[in-house]
């Protein structure tokens, strides 16, 4: 009896935005996040703070983003709680987004794709994020282990922050951007999924602060594959910059917003009322 192939992670992005709304919360558990949350700068106050953020919001958003580092820097301890997580986070119906920005030759890569896009690890994840900057190809163990299992990979293209333009814009000898071939090589590997009329699986990262530079760069964010959009709230955009970052892509753009709620806890109402506000503004110009 052969197994049924895993739905891809475009579908069922598609599918948590439409029911839940096209809003990704990051969990970042800041030492000065926790600090104004009553917490202690230690494993118990990263694993409450985690606990509280995915016990109120799992249900609702259509992703979670876990960001790594805040968790790594607790060692073994700090990823025991990101493995509780992620799994908790799964079981309440919320997709998850793991920011590990992982990036290497292709023999190490085949090693991040297994700590994350192998379904029977304890840190899989529906996403990863991924630095093409050792160049696209070494990406392709994990473009490879994502579509095995159905999750999908979100490679920085233009990030949300000012040192990003130093790599992200230079020109490449044949006169297109660093930023624009990233963008261009997503959207070969999305083409199988938008023959098909679904998202494709392989997204970019392109920062809300940006305003008109992707255009200004002749970079082509048409690349029938999610959008992650973060920026908004603490680095200062807002969902109402995303049609001019975006344009006619704004449709897939899925904003990302960490500080913007999270300041709003350790009340779990609170928490949820500053994700419903933003995913309201959002809906607002996203249609
Ligand atoms: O270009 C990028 C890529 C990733 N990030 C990550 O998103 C969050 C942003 O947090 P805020 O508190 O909403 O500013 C954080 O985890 C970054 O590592 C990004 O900001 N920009």
């Amino acid at each position: 009896m052969t197994t049924p192939a895993p739905t891809p992670f475009g579908t069922r992005l598609r599918a948590a935005m439409d029911a839940r709304g096209p809003l990704c919360v990051g969990i970042d558990p800041h030492a000065s996040l926790l600090a104004d949350w009553g917490l202690g700068d230690d494993v118990a106050g990263l694993e409450r703070f985690t606990r509280t953020v995915v016990d109120a919001l799992a249900g609702r958003v259509a992703v979670l983003k876990p960001q790594s580092a805040f968790f790594e820097r607790f060692g073994s301890r700090g990823i025991a709680v990101l493995e509780r997580a992620v799994a908790d986070a799964r079981a309440a119906g919320a997709l998850v987004l793991m920011d590990a920005k992982r990036g290497d030759i292709g023999s190490t890569m085949a090693a991040y794709a297994s700590a994350y896009l192998d379904p029977a690890g304890p840190l899989f994840s529906d996403a990863v994020t991924v630095s093409p900057y050792l160049g696209f190809g070494s990406l392709r163990p994990a473009l490879d282990a994502a579509r095995a299992a159905g999750a999908g990979v979100f490679a920085l293209a233009l990030t949300s922050n000012p040192e990003g333009a130093e790599v992200q814009h230079a020109v490449r000898p044949d006169g297109t951007t660093v930023a624009a071939t990233v963008l261009a090589a997503l959207k070969a590997e999305n083409a199988a999924e938008a023959a098909e009329g679904r998202l494709g699986s392989y997204g970019a990262v392109v920062g809300a602060t940006l305003g008109g530079t992707a255009h200004r760069l002749g970079a082509d964010l048409a690349i029938d594959g999610p959008l992650l959009a973060p920026g908004i709230g603490a680095q200062g955009a807002t969902p109402a910059d995303l049609p001019a970052v975006f344009g006619a892509a704004v449709r897939n753009v899925l904003p990302s917003v960490s500080r913007g709620v999270l300041r709003h806890g350790p009340d779990a109402a609170s928490l949820v009322a500053a994700a419903s506000r933003m995913a309201d503004e959002v809906h607002a110009v996203a249609e």
